[in-house]
């Protein structure tokens, strides 16, 4: 059975329909993929930060994190959002289990840089919990923060968790957001099925891909640096979007390495 690694994130969250959890559920059961689901939450984040009254900055598409920032982090990535995915599978008869990479130690984490606080980057990812979950049946719901060995908690962007999950399960990644792909242009009017490394890197340096899509695509990059077979970006409000990819077809932006060449060899 395939692991797959299926990312979404806050924009997406509440408005993603029903069939996209009716398919998780049935590719399990039908053997086909292991679903391990990683979810962001960021506009929730933002949403309670601004009820009570504490300051929202990001930088380059990551949060700036301080300790009471932290609370609201884990309050919400960890509480409203993770407990919404696991009800919306149940729903379909699916058994989500919810934990965030402080359990079971699941992402190790350091410091990323003094200057955003507690944000995290992925030291290392421990399989052993979601291999127990998977062995029981359980489709693992994982809300991105993580943890040191002096019990600090970091927290990660959802899409970065996702690519270092990925990678430690040799997994194909699924990122699914609200747009359709990846567009080529800042009028986002000409979307893109296929982008090497070098494209993302001077899409970035252009300031075409900007914002959120730096941290989705540098994570596909990692992904496919280590391991994962496969990286797309897809639109999740497309109905059966799961099963459309899991037949094949071509769908969203894949990301890769480098352009692949097919080579003819005449005789
Ligand atoms: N070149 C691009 N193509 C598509 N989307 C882009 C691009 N550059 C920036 N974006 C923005 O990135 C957003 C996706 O990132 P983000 O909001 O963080 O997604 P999510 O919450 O799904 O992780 C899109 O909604 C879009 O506004
Ligand atoms: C460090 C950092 O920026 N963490 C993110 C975690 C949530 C997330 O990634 O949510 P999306 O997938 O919806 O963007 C944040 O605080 O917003």
């Amino acid at each position: 059975m395939e692991h797959v690694v299926l990312k979404f994130g806050g924009s997406i969250c509440g408005q993603l329909p029903d069939s996209f959890f009716a398919d998780v559920v049935h590719l399990q059961q039908q053997e086909k993929w292991r679903p391990l689901i990683v979810h962001g939450g960021g506009p929730m984040i933002s949403s309670l930060s601004d009820k009570l009254g504490l300051e929202t900055q990001f930088v380059n598409g990551l949060r700036v994190t301080t300790d009471d920032m932290l609370d609201v982090v884990e309050m919400v990535l960890s509480g409203l959002v993770n407990k919404q995915v696991v009800r919306r599978l149940l729903k379909f008869g699916g058994l989500g289990w919810g934990l965030s990479g402080i359990d079971g130690a699941s992402i190790i984490a350091k410091i990323k840089d003094e200057q955003l606080g507690f944000v995290g980057e992925v030291v290392d990812v421990n399989p052993a919990t979601f291999q127990l979950l998977h062995e029981q049946g359980y489709i693992p719901v994982l809300s991105p923060l993580g943890v040191d060995a002096q019990g600090q908690r970091y927290n990660i962007n959802g899409d970065t968790v996702a690519g270092a999950v990925a990678s430690k399960f040799q997994a194909r990644l699924i990122m699914i957001s609200d747009i359709p792909g990846i567009y080529a242009d800042a009028d986002r009017q000409q979307l893109l099925d296929k982008v090497t490394r070098q494209d993302v890197l001077e899409m970035i340096d252009q300031g075409i891909i900007s914002g959120g899509m730096i941290p989705k695509v540098q994570a596909a990059l990692y992904a496919l640096e280590h391991g994962a077979p496969e990286v797309t970006i897809v639109n999740g409000l497309h109905e059966h979007i799961l099963q459309e990819i899991s037949e094949g077809h071509a769908v969203g932006t894949k990301i890769v390495l480098e352009e692949e060449y097919s080579h003819v060899v005449q005789s």
